[in-house]
């Protein structure tokens, strides 16, 4: 008997139960909207669930989620978190609002649950990423840095996730090379002039109609300036790094904080 190249084709029940069934949390927010479609619009990934505020959240353990996406708001993605990881569904985290003390209570809620995984990224940009990697490179050669983060106004959390992680790596960059802190003779100033103080690292932030996510990282040293700059114009520039965290999450147990990893980095 013959076979032609269509009979090794897989049944469509078949290739329908290899796509990855995802559930969106926050679905009906400025991120989730993005995320739906950009779930939709992917062919190995399948949407199975979306759940806003005052839906039912068993409705993504319902519906057969092996992923869940969390685009919601620092005050509830714990209580999701925890209900994920107790249901064996894996979660991508972008909301914001994670601490170390937040980091050590998820990695403890995954310990009986040594197959399930969870990323927790502050930013899902690939620009934005590798610009908190080039402040990481370039913090032990500047006496001077300060950040700072321009955003929508609609944004409820300042500073940004995404500034305070970087105040973070830079921070840790500047200590291991021994530096002292940045010179700043300021005495007499208003409250909040100096902007918030990241591990010793000010982090100014701007909320301004018709801007999406932006940063600035500026480091000085004596007759010369370093500006590192990021813009997302469209939260369109979040999607590759919410599917590739989507696909790879699958297979990465345990909790990772930020996709750096995921890209090699
Ligand atoms: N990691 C990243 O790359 C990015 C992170 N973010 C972060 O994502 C979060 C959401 O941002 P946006 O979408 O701009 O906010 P948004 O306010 O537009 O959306 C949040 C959505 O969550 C819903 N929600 C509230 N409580 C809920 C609950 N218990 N269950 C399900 N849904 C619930 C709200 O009704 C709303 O629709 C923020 O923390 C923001 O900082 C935003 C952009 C990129
Ligand atoms: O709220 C936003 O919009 C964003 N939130 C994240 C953050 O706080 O860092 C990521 C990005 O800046 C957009």
């Amino acid at each position: 008997m013959t076979t032609s190249a269509t009979d090794h084709q897989p049944a469509p029940a078949a290739r329908e139960s290899a796509l990855i069934p995802v559930g969106v949390l926050g679905a009906r927010g400025r991120m989730g909207t993005e995320v739906v479609k950009a779930v939709n619009d992917a062919e190995d990934l399948e949407l199975v669930a979306m759940v806003d505020d005052g839906d039912w959240l068993f409705n993504v353990a319902d519906a057969g989620a092996q992923v869940v996406v969390d685009f919601t708001r620092p005050d509830v993605v714990m209580d999701n978190i925890r209900f994920c990881i107790d249901n064996n569904i894996h979660c991508v985290v972008g909301t914001t609002g994670f601490d170390e003390a937040r980091l050590a209570t998820v990695a403890e809620w995954l310990e009986p649950k040594p197959e399930v995984g969870v990323v927790i990224a502050p930013n899902f940009g690939i620009g934005a990423i590798l610009l908190m990697r080039f402040a990481q490179e370039a913090a032990r050669f500047f006496p001077s840095v300060e950040i700072v983060e321009l955003h929508h106004p609609d944004k409820v959390d300042a500073p940004s996730g995404t500034a305070v992680r970087t105040a973070r790596l830079v921070a840790s960059a500047r200590r291991a090379a021994g530096l002292p802190a940045s010179p700043d003779a300021t005495t007499d100033s208003l409250p909040g002039a100096r902007g918030a103080d990241v591990e010793g690292v000010p982090v100014h932030a701007v909320r301004l109609t018709g801007l999406v996510a932006h940063q600035e990282v500026l480091l000085g040293a004596a007759g010369e300036s370093l500006t590192l700059r990021h813009d997302s114009y469209d939260r369109a520039s979040f999607m590759p790094g919410v599917l590739l965290a989507v696909r790879e999450i699958t297979r990465r147990p345990g909790l990772t904080v930020g996709i750096e990893s995921f890209l090699g980095l």
